[in-house]
């Protein structure tokens, strides 16, 4: 299986060429160059299978010889060995025909950690065969930057570098990534919003002697094995309600698009969704973008669901490049022109986008009335970007069954849990002491130059 940039200008690279790189060379991201169904009766076997089980048969294609068929499986193995779920992803029920998929049992309590906990030993298996070292450098609005550190935390061959938006994280969300003692992770708090961390990252990757002087490797949702890991959850749930006889839909609280992208690669690997919903915070750029087919950058506005707060939304790129017709040239010139603001999507693209996908926006008062309701009339706590997709699921239940994504655990955010219902959620007993562990963390200026500047003072390369 080998893997193109979505701009068109990128060698083509295996799977673990793409992983290891990043983001492509054009500043575009890497997508299989091919992904075709899977067999109706092996889908039908997954039902008797366990969620590593089924993480095999799925990773197993878009991996071809970069791991061994026993490397991947002990890598598998390892990555959901922490999970605090035999599941893995359990589905619970929250009303007639809706669902949700709890996504919160790993080391993080976010859905980061499907992911994140697989990359991370993907990445020890071909570091240590290559014998390289590495610099990896997240951006965060507060979730991927406390899954990788845990990933990554302590291991030889590996700094960590997390940018996450000064004073916009939860308090939980910002003690996981600054209170590691492990001298290879480095927490920055930027002056600036998520959209201003994502794009100093992509950057750094653009700025090409930057890059191959610190050994520059990525792991937000730019990376395509982090997508590819959150494939798998969709195959577990659908064909634990009956897929592929019977067609499910999808909510995804959204953000990056990352999420969204897993799902909407399921469908295209055969998968019966019947509706794919985007749910937006007030952040809503992608809810918009459906609606008027233009895509228009405005402020963050800080939210009580602060991991969706987003408007540069990197994986839309992805799909925008089938959307096209997988025009490479297209899709770079609509990127050069969201530095000016934004574009308009042409007629066949944005028809193509909405036949794929629904969406739907929650406002703060909807998400928190969301969680009172949920508290109220079911006993579950749930988080605020879960609320965000459950207010937006029950726009679109019908017949099929409904599947939310709960994204993560309500203990990340207390104080919007606790408003909103009245309830305290205790942090699980090992992140009982979270509290009163010292943090370390460094503040820094909006500024590529500062920030490459610091990271080749502590990598000393
Ligand atoms: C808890 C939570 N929910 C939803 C999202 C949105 O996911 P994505 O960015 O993949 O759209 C994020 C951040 O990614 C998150 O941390
Ligand atoms: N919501 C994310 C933002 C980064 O998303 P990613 O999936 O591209 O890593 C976060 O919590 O950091």
């Amino acid at each position: 299986m080998k893997y193109i940039s979505t701009r068109g200008n990128a060698p083509a690279l295996s799977f673990e060429e793409a992983m290891l790189a990043g983001l492509a060379r054009d500043g575009g991201l890497y997508v299989p160059k091919n992904v075709s169904e899977r067999r109706h009766d092996e889908i039908a076997a997954l039902p008797g299978m366990s969620y590593e089980e089924v993480a095999y048969w799925l990773m197993r294609p878009f991996i071809g010889e970069s791991f061994s068929a026993e490397e991947l499986r002990t890598i598998i193995e390892r990555a959901y060995a922490g999970f605090g779920h035999a599941a893995r992803a359990p589905l619970v029920q929250l009303g007639p025909n809706h669902f949700l998929l709890e996504l919160f049992h790993g080391p993080t309590l976010a859905f980061k950690d499907f992911a994140m906990q697989l990359i991370g030993q993907m990445f020890q298996t071909a570091l240590a065969k290559r014998g390289e070292r590495i610099t990896i450098v997240g951006a965060t609005s507060g979730d991927t930057g406390s899954a990788a550190i845990e990933a990554f935390r302590g291991l030889d061959n590996v700094d960590v570098f997390i940018l996450f938006p000064h004073g916009r994280v939860s308090e939980v969300q910002r003690r996981q990534m600054t209170t590691p003692t492990e001298s290879n992770v480095h927490a920055l708090a930027v002056d600036g919003d998520f959209d201003d961390c994502q794009a100093r990252l992509k950057d750094m990757f653009n700025h090409f002697e930057f890059r191959d002087a610190v050994g520059l490797a990525g792991v937000n949702s730019i990376n395509w094995a982090r997508v590819l890991a959150q494939v798998v959850y969709y195959f577990t749930a659908a064909s634990s309600l009956g897929a592929p006889l019977r067609p499910v839909s999808f909510t995804v609280p959204t953000g990056n698009f990352g999420d969204i992208f897993a799902g909407y690669i399921a469908r295209k690997l055969g998968l019966p969704i019947e509706k794919l919903v985007i749910a937006t915070n007030q952040n809503d750029i992608l809810h918009r973008t459906l609606e008027t087919g233009s895509y228009t950058k405005a402020e963050v506005t800080p939210s009580i669901s602060p991991s969706m707060d987003i408007q540069v939304s990197s994986n839309f790129e992805r799909v925008l490049f089938d959307a096209y017709g997988r025009d490479g040239a297209v899709v770079a010139e609509q990127m050069a022109d969201l530095a000016s603001g934004g574009f308009t999507i042409s007629q066949g693209a944005i028809d193509f986008l909405r036949a794929e996908f629904a969406s739907g926006t929650a406002s703060e008062d909807e998400t928190r009335a969301t969680i009172k309701a949920i508290w109220e009339t079911t006993g579950q706590v749930i988080c605020p970007h879960t609320a965000v997709g459950v207010k937006v699921a029950g726009e679109h239940l019908g017949a099929t069954p409904m599947i939310t994504l709960a994204t993560a655990h309500p203990a990340k955010f207390p104080d919007a849990v606790r408003e909103a219902s009245g309830q305290d959620v205790p942090l699980p007993p090992r992140m009982a002491d979270l509290f009163d562990r010292d943090e370390r963390v460094t503040r820094v200026p909006n500024d590529l130059a500062a920030i490459e500047a610091l990271i080749r003072e502590r990598t000393g390369r």
